[in-house]
């Protein structure tokens, strides 16, 4: 059988968010990174965090807590290769990605993934959704990623990649599409009016403005 593990990616600068840590913002009573391992461990067989900096910081959630391989590199992509090196020595097959400023994310994430890799023949899978326009828009954060790709994401950050999409080119990603009403649930918090906007969507209001 598969073995599926789940990791948030919860490093990154949040520029947008004043320097603050997403992951650690209340909504509601939860952190978003909390509502983001709610939805996704009943996904997984296990779940761990991946960020840069001091670990400590997510020590609440009892969740074991990857540095990034490569300490300070900008963007996820770092932290997609900690998960894929933490799978490995727990003799996991796949990694599912998901963004800790997330926290509507399907709860047919995993499901989605995989059928859309298996349907397309594909290594990778990546999660979509409709925009305002219906064009399908990548969230490239949401990915199902073979723990045996690990040495050549290794390589390719050593040579300064640093774009996940550009890395996934290579390999004719699969696309997940999840439907994106009542509301996206890739939405993301980068600002604090985003954050002001989950508030709504949480009580209950469906909307799409955002
Ligand atoms: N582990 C890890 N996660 C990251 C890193 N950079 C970004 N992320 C995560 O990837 C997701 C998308 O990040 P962005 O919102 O694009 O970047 P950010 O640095 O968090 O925010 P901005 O500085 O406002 O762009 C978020 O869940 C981040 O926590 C990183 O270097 N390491």
């Amino acid at each position: 059988m598969t073995r599926i593990l789940g990791v948030i990616l919860a490093g990154g600068r949040a520029t947008r968010m004043g320097g603050r840590d997403k992951g650690l913002l209340l909504l509601g009573d939860a952190t978003l990174v909390d509502h983001v391992h709610k939805r996704l461990a009943p996904q997984c067989d296990e779940v761990a965090i991946s960020a840069n900096g001091d670990p400590a910081r997510f020590s609440q959630l009892g969740l074991p807590v990857l540095a990034d391989t490569i300490p300070d590199y900008p963007g996820p992509l770092a932290g997609v290769l900690a998960g894929l090196e933490w799978a490995a020595q727990k003799g996991a097959d796949v990694v599912v990605t998901a963004a800790a400023d997330t926290p509507f994310l399907p709860s047919d994430l995993v499901v989605g993934l995989r059928q859309a890799a298996a349907r397309e023949k594909a290594a990778i899978a990546l999660a979509a959704s409709p925009d305002e326009t219906g064009a399908l828009r990548l969230h490239p954060t949401f990915g199902l990623w073979p723990v045996d790709l690990r040495m050549e994401l290794h390589t390719e950050l050593c040579r300064g990649l640093r774009k996940i999409l550009l890395w996934v080119e290579r390999h004719g990603a699969a696309t997940a599409s999840f439907p994106a009403e009542p509301f996206d649930p890739f939405f993301n918090v980068n600002t604090p009016q985003d954050m002001v906007l989950a508030q709504e969507i949480r009580q209950g209001g469906a909307r799409r403005d955002y």
